[in-house]
Formats: structure tokens, sequence, C-alpha cells
């Protein structure tokens, strides 16, 4: 059914750096001269979404505004993954709307404004490739065909020094470490200029000292006015970019507003944990983030 959505719309996904095959557009402009300059980047209405014949999503609501960074969270297999692939194309929704920069998701075909980092990938796929060539792939979709211009290469440079790894360009991906890996996967998504960034996980596997400089690239790229939806487990040395948290619980929205205070600093693995932010007289909200 992917394949077949993937063929639909035309697209390669991995990282949504590719597009409609013969199409060149410059950076920074619209497929669709009738677009509105404010539409979110990301609307999705009443989702829904079957997996091995599961429902998996289950009338999901989800809006993305410009310049907002958004973190999706929920305990493992609430659908936080497949919510994001499928606003990226790879599951397709069984029902619902999904509209990109306003665009319905079928008639969207712009996917170098869109930055996706998928969850818990490797870039080593048995091809020998060094640092500065997977980066440079996330260059593709905004490249017309031929070799790298100025700015190409101006792009790609400037990815790698946001994720701090321009003095490892000629390495061998391979000989990285999880963290290097993932911040080399993050910069080839930036080297795409992209106005909407989308990370599956972006922290999961990594070290400490690659998650602060994951938090400073992310705070970077916010500043310039990039919109960041992020999948996350907890909120963690991210917490102080987001905006708003919407929470997933089986397939269903739970929680969508300010960022649950706390996760990621005393929720631990099977503590449902009550919602800081509720109203005095409201019913708790039991996030149930990690259960
Ligand atoms: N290809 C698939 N076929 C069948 N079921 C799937 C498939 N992919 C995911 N699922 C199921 O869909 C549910 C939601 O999975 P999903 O990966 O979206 O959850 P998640 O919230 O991202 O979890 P995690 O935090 O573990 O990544 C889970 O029960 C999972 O087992």
């Amino acid at each position: 059914m992917e394949a077949e959505e993937a063929r639909e719309s035309g697209e390669t996904r991995e990282s949504g750096e590719t597009r409609e095959s013969g199409e060149t557009r410059e950076p920074g402009v619209a497929a669709d001269p009738a677009e509105n300059p404010a539409a979110d980047p990301i609307s999705l209405r009443g989702a829904t979404a079957t997996l091995g014949g599961r429902p998996v999503l289950r009338g999901i609501d989800l809006t993305v505004r410009r310049g907002e960074v958004v973190a999706l969270l929920g305990a493992n297999g609430s659908g936080k993954s497949t919510a994001v692939r499928s606003i990226v194309g790879q599951v397709p929704l069984s029902g619902g709307e999904l509209t990109l920069f306003g665009t319905p998701r079928r008639r969207f075909r712009d996917w170098a404004r869109i930055g996706y980092v998928p969850q818990r990938t490797t870039a080593a796929s048995g091809v020998p490739a060094t640092v500065r060539e997977v980066v440079s792939a996330g260059r593709l979709a905004r490249r017309r065909f031929g070799p790298p211009r100025k700015a190409d290469r101006a792009a790609v440079q400037r990815a790698l020094e946001l994720v701090g790894m321009a003095d490892r360009a000629r390495d061998p991906v391979s000989a990285l470490s999880g963290g290097q890996h993932q911040r080399v996967l993050i910069a080839r998504a930036l080297a795409g200029e992209p106005e909407l960034l989308i990370m599956d996980e972006p922290m999961a596997g990594v070290d400490l000292a690659s998650q602060e400089i994951l938090a400073g690239t992310l705070r970077e790229q916010v500043a310039e006015g990039t919109t960041v939806l992020l999948v996350l487990h907890e909120l963690g040395p991210l917490e102080p970019l987001i905006d708003r948290a919407v929470v997933l619980r089986d397939g269903c929205v739970v929680h969508d507003g300010p960022p649950p205070k706390a996760v990621g600093q005393h929720a631990l693995p099977g503590h449902d944990h009550v919602h800081p932010h509720a109203a005095p007289d409201a019913e708790p909200i039991r996030t149930g983030l990690l259960t």
C-alpha cells in the first residue's frame, strides 16, 4: 500500500528529499501560486490509518503553524511515528484530510520545503560514503540537474557546521558514533534549507554531548523561522524550544497545549503522569506518556 501511495505521489521518501522527476524549482518559490502564504505547514484533520489490519490512527487532528515548534508525545505504540509517516506520505491515510502549506496532500509536490529525519535509520547503507556526500544528498531536491553550484556547496557546509561535523566531512559515515551519525542525518535534512523540519525521535540513542549540539542546532533553525514537528519520548534538552505539545494515546489526541513540564524531568517508564497545566476544577489529564 505504501508503494502504491509512493507511485501515486511520484516521490521517494527517506528524507523527503526527492520530488517529481524532471521538476526543478528555485528555493523559496512556492509550488502553488494560489497558495495562501499564511497557510499552516501541516493540517491534519480526522486522520485515520490502519496498519496490519489494526487501526493505528483513530481520528487525529494536528495543526502545526508557521514558525511553531510542536512536540508529538506519547507512549510506545501510541501512533506518533505513524502520524508523521502519514504526513510525509509513507503511510496512506484511510480517512480524514491532510494539507501541507495549504495544499491538499495529493496535490502537494514541493517536497523540497520539507526536511524529514526518520526514526532510527542509518546513513551507512553498505555503500562507502563520506559525511559530506551524505549531507550533500539532502540538497538533491533543491538542485538543478548537474554539478553542485556554489549555493549547494555553501548550504552543505553550513549544515555540517550547524551540527558540528564540519571537521569530519571527509570521514566515512561508517566510522561515526551513533550520535554523530544522527547529527549527519539531521545535517542532510538541513542542507535542503527546509521551511518545515520533521524529526522522529532525533535524540534517541544520542550521547549527551551530541544532544546538546542538536539542541543548539535546532535553536538556530527556529530563530531563523523554521517550523518544526518533533516526535519525542521526553522533552529533555529540547524543552525550552517547544511551543506546544500534542500527546497521543492509542491513536487519539489526548492533549494539545502547553508542553507537560514533568516529561523529561521526573516521568519514568511506567509512570502515568498527571498533566500539571490542567485547570484546578478539571479532571486531571493523565498523559501516560511513558506507559
Ligand atoms: N508496518 C506496520 N504493520 C503493522 N503494525 C504496525 C506497523 N508499524 C507500526 N505498527 C503498529 O502501530 C502502532 C503504532 O506504532 P508507531 O510506530 O506509530 O508508534 P509510536 O508512538 O511511534 O511508538 P514508538 O515510541 O515505539 O516509536 C504500534 O502498535 C505498532 O506496533
